[in-house]
């Protein structure tokens, strides 16, 4: 029988392109077997031929010219993980329109421009892939496309940044400060190049987007996502939410609601018997809800390069596959509804509360009568003096976040509390 071979340009040879050269490499013989077809590296667009790489390969395969890849016509799958919107969304669309198909591990690209990428797709009627772009090396995408097609997905939520749960996942060890954990983050290559796309939570924000968009059958404009990062949470904030029984993750969360779709990232008290308390290091999990199968959940690496590549090598299995069967882009674009993102302030949550006060007497009193008018109910306080001044925690129970709002505002008002330290919202209990 004639050996089916598929030539490959590979666009990046950073932390995943090395990643996704390794494990064609390494995997050689099953993933041939697997597939039913031979995948072979062709050429790698790279900035700098000079620079030294994680992988061994030959001179000839680099080159810094587009065209070498774009305009060969042996190469049939495009595989991009340069990164970043500026030049890439060009050079995707371009291989799009030369046919080839895409696998990326792009996300900032996917969640903005993702109605414009498939749009090109369908219409050169080639694959679009990008497993890669959210969790890393979990199953999601796949999984909410193929897998669970036959539910209505009720919610979806989970840890969605390595680099964050990293950080927080030390910070509640070993109490170690921001700045060190970051660069921890940043050495081991699960930061984005911007860490501040990490920490300032709009790398899962666009994670949120993109699963939300698939879940839910109707593109979320990232912004319309609602994004808080890990910036403002102090070892204090770290410290009672243990003493309270939670701990602190970033989350996205995507809820539908017969009004709209709720979709959101911010830092989150969550109790410690949940199961994604458990999810450290720099492990995602994703929660699924669907009205069929009910609660599922993945998890696994959600960052690095062999973890990512993993992803991005089986699109490519899949995307070879359609190209032999001649039916690329037979799973496309799932966006046929239109349904309104919620505001933030539209949302239902508990929430924790941290102010700092005036130690006298009245205080509580005064603060609680501002949540009890705007109907915030408290289910706990707790109350740490230090000289003067004290440390007001407070849990609400669920309730409407607009009313939060309203009471907080009111509260900054009062000349006995001197600041609103934090506000995290509680997840995951009843
Ligand atoms: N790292 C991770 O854990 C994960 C990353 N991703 C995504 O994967 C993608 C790649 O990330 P990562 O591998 O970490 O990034 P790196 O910065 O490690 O690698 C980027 C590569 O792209 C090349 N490159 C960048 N811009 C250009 C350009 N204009 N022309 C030619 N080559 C260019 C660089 O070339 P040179 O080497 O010559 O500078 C480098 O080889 C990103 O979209 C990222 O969000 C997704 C999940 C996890
Ligand atoms: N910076 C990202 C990498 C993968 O998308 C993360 O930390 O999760
Ligand atoms: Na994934």
């Amino acid at each position: 029988m004639e050996e089916k071979v598929i030539k490959i340009g590979l666009l990046g040879l950073g932390t995943v392109g090395c990643g996704v050269y390794k494990i064609l490499e390494e995997n050689k013989e099953s993933i041939q077997q697997r597939a039913g077809i031979r995948l072979e590296v062709k050429k790698v667009l790279v900035r700098s031929l000079d620079k030294k790489r994680g992988v061994e390969l030959p001179e000839a395969m680099l080159t810094t010219s587009l065209a070498d890849i774009i305009e060969d016509p042996e190469i049939k799958i495009v595989v991009e993980v340069l990164g970043g919107v500026n030049p890439t969304l060009d050079y995707v669309l371009a291989a799009l329109n030369q046919g080839k198909s895409v696998v990326t591990a792009n996300k900032d690209m996917v969640a903005e421009y993702g109605e414009q990428l498939f749009a090109a797709a369908q219409r050169n009627q080639c694959d679009l892939l990008f497993e890669a772009s959210v969790a890393g090396g979990i199953p999601i995408i796949r999984t909410l496309k193929q897998s669970l097609a036959g539910n209505q997905i009720e919610e979806v939520f989970g840890i969605i940044n390595g680099t964050t749960n990293y950080m927080l996942t030390k910070m509640t060890q070993e109490g170690s400060p921001f700045a060190e954990v970051l660069s921890e983050a940043q050495a081991k290559g699960y930061a984005e190049s911007d860490p501040t796309a990490d920490v300032g939570g709009f790398d899962a924000a666009r994670k949120i987007a993109i699963l939300a968009s698939i879940a839910f059958n109707t593109r979320i404009p990232l912004s319309q996502v609602y994004t808080e990062g890990i910036t403002k949470i102090t070892v204090d904030d770290i410290a009672y939410a243990s003493e309270l029984g939670y701990m602190i993750k970033l989350l996205g969360i995507a809820k539908a609601r017969s009004e709209g779709v709720e979709v959101r990232v911010h830092p989150t008290f969550i109790p410690k018997d949940h199961p994604l308390a458990a999810v450290g290091d720099v492990f995602n999990a994703v929660f699924v809800r669907g009205n069929a199968v009910g609660d599922t959940m993945f998890y696994g690496k959600g960052a690095g390069e062999l973890p990512t590549a993993s992803a991005v090598v089986a699109d490519i299995m899949d995307a070879a596959r359609d190209i032999v069967r001649n039916v690329p882009g037979i799973i496309g674009c799932t966006c046929f509804e239109k349904k309104p993102v919620l505001d933030i302030g539209e949302t239902f949550s508990k929430y924790y509360i941290r102010l700092k006060v005036a130690d006298k007497p009245g205080v509580l009193a005064s603060i609680a009568l501002v949540f009890g008018n705007k109907e915030v109910s408290l289910k706990s306080v707790l109350q740490k003096a230090t000289d003067n001044t004290a440390e007001l925690v407070l849990i609400t129970h669920r309730v409407q976040e607009q009313n939060v709002q309203d009471a907080l505002m009111d509260i900054k008002q009062l000349s006995s509390v001197l600041e609103i330290a934090n506000m995290i919202r509680v997840e995951g209990e009843e």
